[in-house]
């Protein structure tokens, strides 16, 4: 086996394709979906482009949550859309009363807004890892983000939930928001099933797709996700 290696480094480098291997299998047993992993730093690194999962589900599903829980553990910088988009319309913007209405109505705003917010938040950061959660909300906000950006989702994230678990965290939420009650929860599910699913399906048939049961407690949620992270830290190392 030592003569098929014709010199140290590429017989360290089969051993850290081994362990890859290892590590792909570790991380299966936790995911409901397995895709070909991401390698932090690998693919975009040349581009100097940063490394981004994209998190989806429904609303209610608990992406800000378990988002919250990645951020601190692994060193992410959390981009909530749904957050940038509040921020204009408490800025004065003159986009404000245009995104206050249509998240009101459950309705999507245009992908030129968000893309240039979330661009913003990028580029203005120092960290290089990003989870940008409730983000693309639709096939336009997904082509327009791949153009600005000028780059693909390193993985996509998705919490997969029963619609009743969703509706009952949403009207528990509290936080104040416009959007956070019975009628524009029925909308935006309307929304999130004729126009968000199939931005998940597009990124699945890729193999882009970790998706995760997003039932239980934070804590059981955030176990199921922490070895796809887990996985990820390592691998780049
Ligand atoms: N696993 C969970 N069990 C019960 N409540 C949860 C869970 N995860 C999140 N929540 C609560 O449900 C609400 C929605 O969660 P959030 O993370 O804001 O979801 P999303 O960002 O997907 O809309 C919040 O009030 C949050 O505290
Ligand atoms: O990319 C986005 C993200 C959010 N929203 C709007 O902001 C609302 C709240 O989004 P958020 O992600 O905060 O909601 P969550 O899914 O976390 O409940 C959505 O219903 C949309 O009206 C949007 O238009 N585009
Ligand atoms: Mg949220």
């Amino acid at each position: 086996m030592w003569r098929r290696f014709t010199s140290l480094p590429l017989f360290f480098s089969h051993l850290q394709q081994v362990r890859r291997a290892d590590e792909l299998k570790i991380c299966q047993a936790f995911c409901t979906e397995i895709v070909k992993p991401p390698v932090e730093g690998e693919s975009n690194s040349r581009r100097n482009i940063p490394f981004v999962a994209f998190v989806l589900g429904g609303p209610g599903s608990g992406k800000g949550t378990q988002c919250l829980k990645i951020a601190e553990t692994f060193g992410f910088d959390h981009i909530g859309a749904g957050d940038l988009l509040r921020k204009e319309i408490h800025s004065d913007s003159e986009n404000g009363a245009m995104i206050q209405k249509l998240m009101k109505e459950g309705s999507i705003a245009p992908s030129e807004v968000t893309v240039k917010l979330i661009k913003k938040a990028i580029e203005s950061a120092e960290n290089r890892k990003f989870l940008i959660d409730g983000f693309p909300r639709s096939e336009e906000n997904r082509v327009a983000y791949e153009r600005i950006i000028g780059a693909e989702p390193n993985f996509v994230l998705f919490f997969d939930c029963p619609e009743e678990v969703m509706v009952k965290r949403v009207l528990n939420r509290n936080e104040g928001r416009v959007d956070d009650n019975e009628h524009t929860v029925k909308e935006r599910l309307k929304v999130y099933k004729a126009i968000t699913l199939p931005v998940a399906n597009h990124y699945a048939k890729k193999g882009k797709l970790y998706k995760v049961d997003g039932t239980g407690t934070q804590e059981e949620i955030f176990e199921r996700v922490r070895p796809i992270f887990a996985s990820l830290s390592r691998l780049s190392t």
